[in-house]
């Protein structure tokens, strides 16, 4: 799915209306019955007191529909409008009336502190005051509102987007923004919502299709693509009835030193999990009854190193690379390390220490095969690329640095970013169970095994980020967030692929 601007939204706005010969107040008719609909299948009528607020943009005018369409059903609505300015959209006028024909009487207008009507836990609010029109911060009693809506923990669900959030601009720390229990976005999910600064205040968040002009939306160029369930059945390649451990490739997994050899043994074990034909590891020499035992499928090769990798002398060919695991910091390992990466002519994985030993060899980078996968974490992007100051600074910095060494980089952390140039590849699935040691181990295996499976690097990459993720999830319905860890993710990557054609689930985004 597609992740476009505010700015794309408007336009595919205007060009629905345009070939689609409906009215913008038709399109905002549409909206809000949508939301309503699903509104109404959660509250099944119940007689919960609802407080909508709406600004004086389309997106108040959809909070006003919305309003409209509760009362309508039975609902207890109580409808104020923030009287920040003179200004009104032409649809919120249409609107202002269309509810007042119902009601027989005007929504409440807030001007002032003063103005702001009790909200106690047991309301549910709804948030209509801005959406993607919001072009600075909010300041003055509207901030205050923002505020005082946060500081009540009434359910609050926001339209569009919640109030006070940019759809693709960074903010400052101290912006009002409200924060939602659930929104509900139109047509596409906005890139706020999956930022580290920004993504907690949208809550679960539904995507409605509101049927927005799909020529426009093909040939839009996206800020992301949005890497969800069905995205990931399309890059599955089954596998062929006489294939042989020959033909799925072989990943070499570096890594290990004292005291770390787990990370290692979980980099081959999750290689295996998802599917290589065959996995060695290459380790300190007194790692080898650690390897062996925890994974009896995978082979070891041993450096001289007893506690840390030291040389790399094997006799193997044709594998994929995934290094860097437990590997360690010092100054042999990285010489082994600058050997691997010398020899190798196809995109290997690089992760943990690897990455670190990377950051401060810049040489080196410049012998990376193209097409090469490195798994940063926050810590270890910094290291590579610099500080940032904001998250969109953060995908810029990473767009450029892939671009100028034609290198894949995975942003790890909550909606993991794979960057590919100039293309962002944002997944859904994980959750915050695998904020667990290891588990970006077993990602690094999950990515080299696809690539030694055949899959296109990048393919393997965004396909490996997702089932890693989507690991996590079904693992999570039998162990809780609290009980995952590393070695369970990578049991569950045979059980998520199956389940990737199972009957599809139809919950929330981000549940
Ligand atoms: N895209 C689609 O296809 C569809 C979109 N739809 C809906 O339209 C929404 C977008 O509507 P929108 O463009 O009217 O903008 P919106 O968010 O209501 O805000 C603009 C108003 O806020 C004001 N304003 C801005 N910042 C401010 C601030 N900090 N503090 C104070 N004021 C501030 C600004 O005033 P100005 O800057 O001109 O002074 C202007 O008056 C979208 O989110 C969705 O809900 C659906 O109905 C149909 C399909
Ligand atoms: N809150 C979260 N939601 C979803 N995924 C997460 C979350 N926290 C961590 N993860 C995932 O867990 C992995 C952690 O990797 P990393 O930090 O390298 O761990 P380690 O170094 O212990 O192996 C990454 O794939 C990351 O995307
Ligand atoms: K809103």
């Amino acid at each position: 799915m597609k992740i476009l601007s505010a700015q794309q939204l408007a336009e595919a706005d205007k060009s629905t209306i345009e070939k689609q010969q409906i009215t913008s107040i038709d399109l905002m008719e549409r909206v809000a019955t949508l939301v309503v609909e699903r509104l109404h299948a959660r509250l099944n009528g119940a007689p919960v007191p609802i407080k909508i607020f709406c600004g004086i943009g389309n997106n108040g005018g959809d909070g006003l529909a919305i309003a409209r369409l509760m009362i309508q059903h039975g609902y207890h609505v109580t409808t104020y409008v923030t009287n920040c300015s003179k200004k009104r959209s032409k649809d919120f006028l249409v609107n202002y009336d269309r509810i007042k024909d119902v009601t027989k009487d005007w929504p409440i207008l807030l001007s002032c502190k003063e103005d702001f009507p009790e909200i106690t836990p047991k309301d549910i609010v709804i948030d209509a005051v801005f959406g993607t029109g919001l072009n600075r911060p909010v300041t003055g009693w509207m901030a205050d509102l923002f505020n005082y809506i946060n500081s009540v923990s009434a359910f609050t669900v926001a339209i569009d987007m919640p109030s006070g959030l940019y759809a693709n601009e960074p903010h400052d720390k101290q912006d009002a923004i409200v924060k939602a229990d659930h929104t509900f976005t139109f047509q596409t999910p906005k890139l706020s919502f999956f930022l580290p600064e920004t993504g907690n205040q949208v809550g679960t968040f539904e995507v409605l299709n509101i049927g927005l002009d799909p020529e426009y939306l093909m040939q839009a160029q996206p800020l992301a693509q949005l890497i969800a369930r069905e995205a990931a059945q399309n890059m599955y390649r089954q596998r062929d009835k006489f294939v042989h451990k020959g033909n799925l490739g072989h990943v070499l997994c570096m890594g290990g030193s004292h005291g770390m050899m787990g990370s290692i043994s979980l980099t081959a074990g999750a290689a295996i999990n998802a599917g290589a034909g065959k996995v060695s590891a290459y380790i300190p020499s007194h790692g080898n009854t650690i390897v062996q035992t925890l994974c009896p499928e995978v082979m070891t090769l041993s450096s001289k190193g007893e506690q840390f990798i030291t040389d790399f002398e094997h006799v193997l060919k044709d594998y994929v690379l995934c290094v860097g695991p437990g590997m360690g910091q010092e100054e042999e390992s990285y010489s082994a390390f600058a050997k691997a990466v010398h020899q190798q002519s196809s995109p290997m994985i690089i992760d943990a220490d690897a990455i670190n030993l990377l950051a401060s060899n810049h040489d080196l980078l410049e012998k990376l095969p193209k097409n090469s996968i490195l798994t940063p974490h926050d810590g270890e992007l910094k290291r590579l690329i610099g500080d940032w100051k904001n998250d969109y600074e953060r995908l810029e910095k990473a767009k450029e640095f892939s671009a100028k060494h034609d290198l894949i980089l995975v942003l790890k952390g909550a909606y993991t970013i794979t960057v590919a140039e100039n293309h962002l590849y944002v997944n859904d699935s994980g959750n915050p169970g695998m904020a667990t040691a290891g588990s970006g181990d077993v990602l690094a295996g999950v990515i080299a095994s696809f690539v030694a499976q055949g899959y296109d690097p990048l393919i393997a990459t965004v396909f490996g980020v997702h089932m890693h993720g989507a690991s996590g999830d079904l693992a999570a319905q039998t162990y809780a967030h609290e009980g995952l860890k590393a070695s369970i993710i990578s049991n569950f990557i045979g059980p998520a692929i199956l389940n990737l054609f199972r009957n599809p689930e139809n919950k929330p985004q981000n549940a």
